[in-house]
């Protein structure tokens, strides 16, 4: 039986974080049901498309949105979710955009940890806390690696895929924080609330990941 013939999306607004995990988040939403297609570049940040409504954010919005509940359902990074703090229910592992979170240094640097950059400040506390180090955090929005190279920090704690960008840049993985995949994120009243569609799609996106 294919679940995604008995239900309607219609009504759900949904929150996709612009950038690299976009394209594929509708591939897969669109495979399990929903009418939804790349939209022509334009500078429109909201889409109706079949009756759904698709906001496009940045990253680090998306749990904000599906929290407070002006999105429904939204698909982000468990990094980005983690780091978010947000209670959202976090049904399915959509399994693409694996990549982990790792502590970087230098190839061969030594000496302890004074101060430790990266984009997810929260998370590296927690990190450094569990391994009992005390270093000051620094938070920083974009090309991380780079507050090695340069002196800020002692060490980065940023995400790592192939390493090729470690490679470039004279660096090494010496500890992973965290695994990351992107992930299907629900409100938790929506599911109550938008049950009949929110219910089935929760299946079929299980069944096209497992
Ligand atoms: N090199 C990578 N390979 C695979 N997945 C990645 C990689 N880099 C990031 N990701 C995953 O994709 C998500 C989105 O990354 P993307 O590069 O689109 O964000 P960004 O542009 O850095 O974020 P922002 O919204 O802050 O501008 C990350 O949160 C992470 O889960
Ligand atoms: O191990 P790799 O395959 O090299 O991937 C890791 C890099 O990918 C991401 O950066 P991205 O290319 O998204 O640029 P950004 O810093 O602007 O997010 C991440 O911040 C790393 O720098």
């Amino acid at each position: 039986m294919n679940p995604a013939a008995e239900f309607s999306a219609a009504g759900l607004t949904l929150a996709l974080p612009k950038g690299r995990i976009f394209e594929e988040a509708v591939d897969l939403l669109s495979k399990a049901g929903l009418p939804l297609y790349l939209p022509e570049k334009s500078r429109a940040l909201r889409f109706e498309m079949g009756g759904v409504q698709v906001l496009e954010l940045r990253n680090q919005d998306v749990p904000v949105y599906v929290d407070l509940g002006v999105a429904d359902a939204g698909v982000v990074g468990k990094d980005v979710l983690a780091e978010s703090g947000r209670s959202v229910y976090e049904p399915v592992d959509l399994k693409f955009s694996a990549c982990r979170l790792s502590l970087i240094r230098e190839v061969g640097a030594h000496g302890p940890l004074g101060r430790v950059a990266s984009k997810y400040p929260r998370l590296t506390r927690q990190y450094l806390a569990e391994k009992g180090l005390s270093a000051e955090v620094v938070k920083l929005s974009g090309n991380i690696e780079l507050a090695c190279l340069t002196g800020l920090a002692d060490a980065v704690v940023d995400l790592v895929q192939t390493g090729s960008t470690l490679v470039a840049n004279n660096l090494e993985e010496r500890d992973v924080v965290m695994r990351s995949t992107a992930r299907f994120v629900v409100n938790r009243t929506a599911l109550k609330l938008k049950r009949a569609a929110l219910r089935p799609l929760i299946a079929r996106l299980r069944e096209l990941t497992e």
